[in-house]
């Protein structure tokens, strides 16, 4: 079987591929765990509730085949497959995938973003459109700022929604208020309504702002 869980960004796509690998392999099956230019670096996956583990870089050239085949050398069973950040695939690579669940009976887990900054699919999310057998859209909702279920996953740049631009720039949801680390591109997740606007909400007050009393920009918005 080949299976696709999607969403927009912080919807828990990555905590879920490592609740699925550790439950197949509490029962004793054997799983590779694979991704694509994780946020954390190359060779992970993270999720944001803190669980990470190791996995294969799936590279630009990086056959599934052979990955497979590797571990069937190292005398090593291949139950299932995570495949993370799976928006980033090449569509020959989904293939490969479908290739390994038909011809070897390999079970596919794959998590990614259905759509890009610019609100089109991303090419490997749409193979797997045309090819998954179950297409699992996660059911956490993450929020816009207005409070609508937020689908779509806006590219921000020095505080403005960007349309245009590579389509592949790792980077997070969070802002430069919300880390230490100096922040230019970051991503949020909008409603349907407010990405098309461009409308990234009102700026969260400091929390010494609230202490002197300052309205909450968020509760005192004007839609
Ligand atoms: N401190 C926290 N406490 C509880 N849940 C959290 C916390 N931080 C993040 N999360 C959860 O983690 C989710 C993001 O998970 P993650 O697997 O990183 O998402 P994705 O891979 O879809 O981008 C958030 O939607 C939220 O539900
Ligand atoms: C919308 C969009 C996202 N990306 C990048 C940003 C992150 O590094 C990943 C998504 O990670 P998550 O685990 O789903 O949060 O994708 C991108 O490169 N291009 C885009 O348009």
């Amino acid at each position: 079987m080949l299976r696709f869980f999607y969403g927009p960004m912080d919807c828990g796509k990555s905590t879920l591929a490592l609740q699925i690998n550790h439950n197949h392999a509490r029962q004793g099956r054997h799983g590779l765990l694979l991704t694509k230019l994780d946020r954390a670096g190359t060779a992970r996956i993270s999720s944001r509730v803190g669980l990470t583990a190791n996995a294969t870089e799936v590279g630009a050239d990086t056959d599934l085949h052979d990955v497979v085949q590797a571990e069937w050398r190292a005398g090593r069973r291949v139950d299932y497959l995570i495949c993370d950040e799976a928006q980033f695939y090449a569509p020959p690579q989904i293939e490969q995938a479908a290739d390994l669940a038909d011809r070897a009976g390999i079970d596919v887990y794959a998590f990614g973003l259905a759509t890009d900054f610019r609100s089109e699919l991303f090419p490997g999310s749409r193979r797997l459109f045309e090819l998954a057998d179950e297409l699992i859209r996660l059911q956490v909702e993450v929020l816009c700022w207005c409070g609508r279920p937020g689908q779509q996953n806006a590219r921000v740049v020095d505080g403005e929604v960007i349309r245009t631009g590579d389509q592949i720039l790792v980077a997070d949801t969070a802002s430069a208020e919300d880390t230490a680390a100096r922040v230019d591109v970051r991503y949020q997740v909008l409603c349907r309504r407010h990405y098309r606007d461009g409308d990234l909400g009102p700026a969260v007050p400091s929390a010494g702002q609230l202490a002197l009393g300052t309205p909450s920009a968020r509760n005192g918005s004007a839609w």
